[in-house]
């Protein structure tokens, strides 16, 4: 296995207005260290790809951002959105995932209607305007390229629906409560050319109005949808920079190999 010096890094120097960045995250399961001082700034309405080796952390990281991680990691470091420090203990948790929507590598749809997927959270969330639920009912499901497929059929359950139609449907339900930033975990592997490349444009419409960080193991779909890239090697952030240059002249050996498969 090659090895490189963690740090031999180019963080790119972002100034615009950013939705959520990252101080010095460290992220430790018990005795073992996953991710290592890593500080990272997402802009807002852009589309961030996290990619690396299996186990290299980007998971890890990606769930640090609306604290998932709080029952199995321990985590340290700052996370700021809107000048609040979300990974500070005090900050509320549930509020945070209103704002930071995530969907996950496997469909997820609750065993309810597909009306109800959408509109559960949102009642739970004391939203109960007839008029407010309908309009963010078809939003989401507009948003998500799915409500021509469904719009006969939201009393159905959510379970018929095709694997591909049921991952747009929990990337619906996470868009209708308004987030300002969406992570996506692998939404794609588990998903035919097809639906992928669906999910794919279904991303590209949303970061018209949200930031959306993705990990993925598919570098031609980084390179397709995202703004800006991250490669992570065991736990460390290597190189972030605009996706185009990470793909055709990145900056640091062990990303020029990670891309040209010259690696581990
Ligand atoms: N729940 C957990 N408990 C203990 N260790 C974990 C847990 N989740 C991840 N790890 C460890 O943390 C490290 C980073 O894993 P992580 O899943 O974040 O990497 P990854 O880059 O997302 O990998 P993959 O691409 O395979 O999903 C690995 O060493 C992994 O074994």
């Amino acid at each position: 296995m090659k090895t490189y010096d963690f740090n031999d890094k180019y963080i790119i120097d972002l100034k615009s207005e950013m939705a959520i960045e990252t101080d010095n995250i460290q992220v430790s399961y018990g005795k073992n260290q996953a991710i290592f001082d890593t500080s990272l700034k997402f802009p807002r309405f852009k589309i961030i790809s996290l990619i690396g080796a299996s186990g290299s952390g980007k998971s890890t990281y990606l769930r640090c951002l609306n604290r998932m991680n709080d029952k199995i990691a321990t985590v340290d470091g700052k996370i700021m959105y809107r000048n609040v420090d979300i990974n500070d203990p005090k900050t509320n948790v549930y509020e945070v995932r209103k704002h930071i929507g995530m969907v996950f590598q496997r469909p997820n749809p609750f065993a309810k209607s597909i009306r109800e997927n959408i509109l559960f959270a949102l009642k739970e969330n004391g939203i109960h305007d007839k008029n407010e639920l309908e309009e963010r009912l078809e939003m989401s499901l507009q948003d998500a390229a799915l409500w021509e497929e469904v719009k006969d059929e939201l009393d159905t359950s959510a379970l018929a629906l095709s694997g591909g139609q049921q991952q747009r449907l929990c990337i619906a339900r996470s868009i209708a409560m308004k987030p300002d930033v969406l992570l996506l975990d692998e939404p794609a592997s588990a998903l035919d050319p097809i639906s992928t490349s669906k999910i794919e444009d279904t991303v590209q419409l949303l970061s018209k109005n949200l930031t959306v960080i993705i990990v993925t193991h598919n570098m031609q779909q980084a390179s397709r949808i995202s703004d800006y890239t991250a490669f992570f090697h065991m736990g460390h952030i290597i190189e972030y920079n605009e996706t185009r240059k990470i793909f055709t002249k990145p900056k640091i050996k062990a990303t020029d190999d990670y891309i040209s498969g010259d690696f581990g």
